[in-house]
């Protein structure tokens, strides 16, 4: 059960994708027709390439528009597949994939279909090929993998097997359980591809939008314990059509791809009871803090806002520069130690979310799964095992630490002197409903990988959200009981509120905190009284609310006045937000009331937001 890659997931010339393809740990390659057609390469040159890197030439593909051509077509199909045998033997290669045939000339009779591919079948086996009959989803006459499996059934030929691809399936809801009926010793090969959820044309949908099992909305792992069911032992490749892929790092999709595999078969060796190499995803029960990188100067100011906020000193840390700031269930830390991670991350990236903690059942696991994902584990250079936490490279550079959930109170206790909190201060913090993180477009689909393969994260519907600059892509992810959320968002526009954050902090982080509250007019109106800088929502919002949900003009007049925001979903489940001001233009605070049953964000009301922040950009960046 290795890992293959097919050259067309990759950017760059053929030599870079194989590098890469390589260098990320895949076993082998498929060839990609066109990626040899243009590269200056001789076949027998690739094969030497192949052989230095240690990669297998797994598949040659595709062979287009072969089975049930009229006329004298068919001798010509014959004439070229005999050209790519000769290619494959200089290649090294010993499969090739035929797609069904889109070709408006070809004829869809079953008995010339299956005739083309005996004689095919003959003249593989002079060579000692394996062709594999793949439906295409927008294939002419055959369409459906049920179709391919009934042909090569009845062609009942040794060279002659079915190629399966995720896509082509799922794209078209075909049940996964049909794989049943296959024999696993008939399928030549097994392509691998998720996709977003997009109501779209097949063909534009497949060639465009494909992407890593893992970044999509298709269910691959169950499509991936069908096929093992079979019995099938052999590679699992990545045929990734996507846009971003082609101009993105090969380094960086190669690496994701690898660990996309690892973690769907995983999936599937779990669905059926199977044993597996990973460790079990643990699930976040709650983020337990969230660290900023502060120096002395920032770390006072930031510190009078975020007590203007509500929140107490509650802590010092026994030997760093490290305050510890409380509200109900909200851990703020502030690190304004002069050496050491947090320090380097303020350098690079100005005052801003370092870290975060998050509290799991066996963070040992955690590390392990993560080991087996080639996700990488912070150490201090030079100090190993000396960190209190231990802590995994997380988005933008920033740390995640894993706590036990058993060992939270201990923790606190160890490391900080507590200092004593004013008893009757009003608490209008109950705990984080979401961290939101702004990453590069490129790597977007990539942060959704490492949520959900690391800590088993579900994926909600993706949202395009309308900053007055441009289109930003926001993606959701919480774990399954709703106990962690964190939400990404990427824009290709130069000027939106994302874009100028990743300019401002060079590069991807967190750019505001989700905090809940009980009753957020309570809590608005004490922000208010304490002083603390609130984003002002413009008067036509609150008109159009009225008009939405009919609320009475008090309640107009109060949300106006306190800028609380609300969206309710179709049961009638209401959301209600408020948020700060941003802190030196890097970072803001949202605090939301949710009811229970809302599972959303806000999404309506992201665009009144950012169109609010906008009003204070001309000074500087953001605000
Ligand atoms: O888009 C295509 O043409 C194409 C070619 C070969 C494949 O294996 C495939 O899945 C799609
Ligand atoms: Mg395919």
């Amino acid at each position: 059960m290795s890992n293959a890659i097919a050259t067309v997931s990759l950017s760059g010339t053929l030599e870079e994708k194989l590098r890469a393809a390589a260098a990320a740990g895949f076993a082998g390659v498929e060839i990609f027709e066109n990626d040899l057609i243009g590269s200056s390469l001789s076949p027998r040159a690739v094969r030497g390439m192949l052989d230095d890197l240690g990669l297998a030439c797994m598949l040659y593909q595709p062979f287009r528009d072969f089975e049930g051509m009229p006329g004298h077509l068919r001798q010509r199909a014959m004439d070229r597949a005999e050209r790519k045998f000769d290619l494959m033997g200089e290649l090294g290669a010993d499969r090739i994939l035929v797609c069904s045939n889109c070709s408006p000339v070809s004829l869809g009779e079953r008995a010339r279909i299956v005739d083309d591919f005996r004689e095919l079948g003959e003249r593989a086996a002079k060579r000692g090929i394996l062709a594999g009959y793949e439906a295409l989803a927008w294939g002419r006459h055959v369409f459906d993998h049920r179709d391919v499996w009934s042909i090569v059934e009845q062609v009942d030929h040794p060279n002659i097997g079915i190629i399966l691809d995720s896509y082509h399936s799922l794209s078209r809801k075909i049940p996964s359980e049909s794989i049943s009926q296959i024999r696993g010793d008939k399928i030549v090969f097994v392509q691998l591809a998720d996709a977003p959820l997009l109501d779209m044309d097949l063909l534009y949908w497949s060639r465009h939008f494909r992407n890593l099992p893992g970044q999509g909305g298709l269910d691959v792992d169950s499509y991936v314990a069908e096929i093992l069911r079979t019995g099938y032992d052999g590679p699992f490749s990545l045929e990734i059509f996507n846009d971003r892929f082609r101009s993105n790092s090969a380094t960086l999709v190669a690496e994701d791809g690898h660990r996309s595999l690892n973690y769907v078969r995983d999936a599937a060796l779990r669905q059926l009871g199977l044993e597996t190499t990973m460790p079990a995803p643990q699930p976040v029960l709650a983020a337990e803090f969230v660290e900023f990188t502060a120096d002395g100067v920032e770390s006072a100011r930031l510190g009078s806002t975020l007590a203007t906020l509500g929140f107490t000193l509650a802590g010092e840390h026994r030997q760093k520069k490290v305050t510890r700031w409380r509200q109900g269930g909200v851990n703020l830390v502030i690190n304004a130690e002069p050496k050491g991670f947090a320090s380097a991350y303020r350098a690079a990236h100005g005052p801003s979310i370092c870290a975060i903690g998050v509290r799991v059942k066996d963070k040992a696991a955690v590390l392990a799964r993560a080991a087996a994902l080639g996700i990488r584990a912070y150490s201090p250079e030079g100090r190993p095992g000396r960190m209190a936490m231990p802590a995994l490279r997380g988005v933008g550079g920033s740390l995640v630490y894993l706590i036990d959930d058993n060992e939270v109170e201990g923790l606190w206790a160890r490391e900080f002197v507590a200092l004593d909190m004013e008893p009757d201060a009003p608490v209008h913090a109950r705990g984080f409903d979401h961290l939101a993180a702004v990453v590069h477009e490129d790597e977007f689909l990539s942060w959704q990988l490492y949520w959900r393969a690391l800590f088993g994260l579900e994926a909600k519907a993706a949202q395009d959200v309308i900053d007055p600059s441009g289109l930003v892509h926001s993606q959701a992810l919480q774990s399954p009981d709703g106990g962690f959320r964190v939400t990404l968002n990427a824009s290709d526009a130069r000027q939106t509120l994302s874009s100028r954050f990743l300019e401002q902090g060079i590069g991807g982080g967190y750019q505001h905190i989700a905090i809940t509250t009980d009753d957020i007019f309570a809590t608005a109106r004490a922000l208010r009284d304490s002083g603390a800088a609130m984003l002002a929502i413009p008067d036509n919002y609150h008109a159009d609310l009225a008009a939405r949900f009919g609320f009475d003009d008090a309640m107009i007049a109060r949300m106006a006045q306190l800028g609380i925001l609300y969206d309710e979903d179709a049961e009638g489940n209401g959301f209600w937000q408020l948020y700060s001001r941003a802190f030196d233009k890097l970072f803001f605070f949202e605090i939301v009331q949710r009811d229970p049953a809302y599972t959303g964000y806000g999404a309506p009301n992201a665009g009144v937001r950012l169109a609010a922040q906008n009003r204070f950009r001309d000074d500087s960046l953001i605000d």
